[in-house]
């Protein structure tokens, strides 16, 4: 009965849905590149993208597997491996080993790659994901991390199919990846986004990895099983739509086999398969997996820590993300999980004009300064309101850079603008204004402003200040100017009668502006009550 209408879920335009009764595992394997100076078992420097390199130019001997060149272990990555291990709450094994797993490929001279089989570096770890900071359907949910191993990356393959030729780029041959491979613990596709998300967002914070997917710095196979038929391995996945839409692919994929009756025949054996835009399609079963002859590297000394090693990388750790968001979604900051997600979340886009950790910091410097001259009246939004939404909409605007922007308005500076706002010197109309004139006037220069700022004349000088006091009979003319302008005695007589209070508020809208918020909307509204003669 069921299946009649669940077939349609195939359908395009169709949404994906899991169904009970087909109940989905997987567990994710991630190759993540790590940002050393050098390369794992060499002086080379590590420079993957031959995009922005020449191919072939960040080499040496090793990484091209000369015959007789030999490893030599790079210990700046025990570092970065220790930290990443901790935030992932994993045992590090205090004596790890190399293996070679062996196959040949021309990316892959030396015929076997350097990985970590036998003993690896660090198992046992977890990752919690939370319904208030990850996008989950379930309260909390862990999932385990199996372990943590230390590799070599292999060289690039480039197809030229004009002339059938293949190149080799062996800039990304010998650059350290941490392979982690978690359990199957997760059961929906949300807790898999989820997951890619804030792996991807950690690596970044502790400064591990770039983490980007598009550059292949951060590489993900996921492995389906559907009730507890063998698990296929999805390899070849370059993005994040590929990585979902290969998933639902192979799901239904799976639940069409079960349901045709199939599953005892096809889905006893495990299999690799790729994905190629469209559907997913087979690599390799588990009849012909290859022998991968694992054995330990002689040429390599076991990788043995001092007892104090790992509890001193500890004390180095800084402040995890999920405990960045809690504290900046507690007082005094209070900011929602939306805007402390700005201040926290690094997109590492090519075109940001911050990163997280500047934009944090002044937004940390400038709270603290703002609070101190505020005192008790402080309002924990205007920070927030002024850096988070219209500080980086004009830097959006002009295409500014924060660095640019704090030689002009340090955290100090902004802090006076952000008193002038609070103690209602200026209104909120004309410090955008303002804001806007000094950042443009800034970039306008080329960046070169000679005099330092001073808010307060700048204000005096563009007539920005709220006006204190307007003669009556200033007012009264601006006022009978809107009336006159509206034209609308249904309107008017409404406010008189009291039938239409809320349109009062329309006409202070007015005045406010016209005067481009410099006079007070309670100045209007006793004003405009007073020509009407409104009585209530
Ligand atoms: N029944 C299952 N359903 C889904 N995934 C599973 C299942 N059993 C194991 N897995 C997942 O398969 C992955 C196994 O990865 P692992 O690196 O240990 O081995 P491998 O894939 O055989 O080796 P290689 O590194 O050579 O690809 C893990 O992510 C694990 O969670
Ligand atoms: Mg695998
Ligand atoms: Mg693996």
């Amino acid at each position: 009965m069921i299946g009649r209408r669940a077939y349609g879920t195939r359908l395009a335009g169709q949404k994906f849905k899991l169904l009970p009764e087909y109940k989905l595992r997987c567990g994710l394997e991630i190759h993540t590149q790590l940002c050393t100076a050098n390369k794992l078992f060499s002086a080379s420097t590590n420079s993957p993208f031959a995009a922005a390199d020449k191919p072939n130019y960040h080499t040496s001997y090793f990484d091209v597997s000369l015959p007789g060149t030999q490893p030599l272990f790079n210990h700046e990555v025990l570092l970065l491996a220790t930290k990443l291990s901790i935030a992932l709450n994993c045992d590090v094994n205090l004596n790890s080993q190399f293996d070679r797993k062996h196959y040949f490929y021309g990316d892959q001279p030396l015929g076997y790659q350097i990985t970590q089989h036998y003993s690896p570096f660090a198992s046992n770890g977890f990752l919690r994901l939370r319904s208030i900071f990850d996008d989950i359907d379930q309260d909390s949910k862990i999932i385990e991390i199996q372990q943590l191993q230390i590799e070599q990356d292999t060289g690039k393959s480039v197809y030229k199919e004009q002339d059938s030729k293949s190149l080799i780029d062996f800039n990304r041959s010998n650059v350290p990846l941490i392979e982690m491979v978690t359990r199957p613990d997760f059961t929906d596709l949300k807790q898999i986004r989820s997951f890619l998300k804030k792996y991807q967002n950690l690596v970044r914070h502790l400064g591990v990895s770039t983490g980007d997917l598009e550059t292949g710095a951060m590489r993900v196979d996921v492995n389906i099983s559907v009730n507890d038929y063998a698990r296929v391995e999805l390899k070849n996945l370059p993005n994040t739509s590929s990585i979902f839409n290969a998933i639902k692919f192979e799901y239904q994929r799976h639940v069409d086999i079960i349901r045709n009756g199939d599953a005892e025949e096809t889905l006893t054996h495990s299999q690799t398969r790729g994905w190629n835009g469209s559907s997913t399609v087979k690599l390799r079963s588990k009849e012909t997996t290859i022998d991968y002859r694992y054995m330990p590297d002689p040429e390599l000394p076991r990788i043995t820590l001092a007892e104090d090693f790992v509890p001193g990388v500890s004390q180095l750790m800084p402040e995890l993300p999920d405990q960045v968001l809690e504290r900046l979604m507690s007082a005094p900051y209070s900011l929602s999980l939306k805007d402390a997600k700005i201040l926290t979340i690094n997109s590492n886009s090519h075109d940001q004009l911050y990163t997280q950790h500047q934009l944090q910091q002044f937004y940390l410097d400038t709270f603290k300064m703002y609070q101190q001259q505020a005192g008790e009246s402080f309002n924990h939004k205007l920070p927030t309101n002024w850096i988070i939404h219209e500080l980086l909409g004009n830097m959006n605007k002009l295409e500014i850079y924060l660095e640019k922007v704090v030689e002009i308005l340090p955290p100090e500076e902004f802090s006076n603008l952000l008193m002038f706002i609070h103690e209602g010197k200026v209104s909120k109309a004309s410090a955008k204004l303002l804001l806007f004139h000094i950042l443009n006037s800034f970039k306008e220069s080329n960046f070169k402003s000679t005099s330092s700022l001073d808010l307060s004349s700048l204000i005096k000088e563009f007539e920005l200040d709220a006006i204190e006091v307007v003669p009556q009979e200033d007012l009264r003319q601006i006022c009978q100017g809107i009336i006159d302008d509206l034209g609308d005695d249904n309107m008017i007589k409404g406010i008189i009668s009291g039938k239409k209070k809320n349109s009062l508020k329309y006409l202070v809208g007015q005045g406010m502006r016209l005067s481009q918020g410099r006079i007070k909307p309670h100045l209007f509204e006793s004003t405009f009550k007073d020509i009407l003669g409104v009585k209530w």
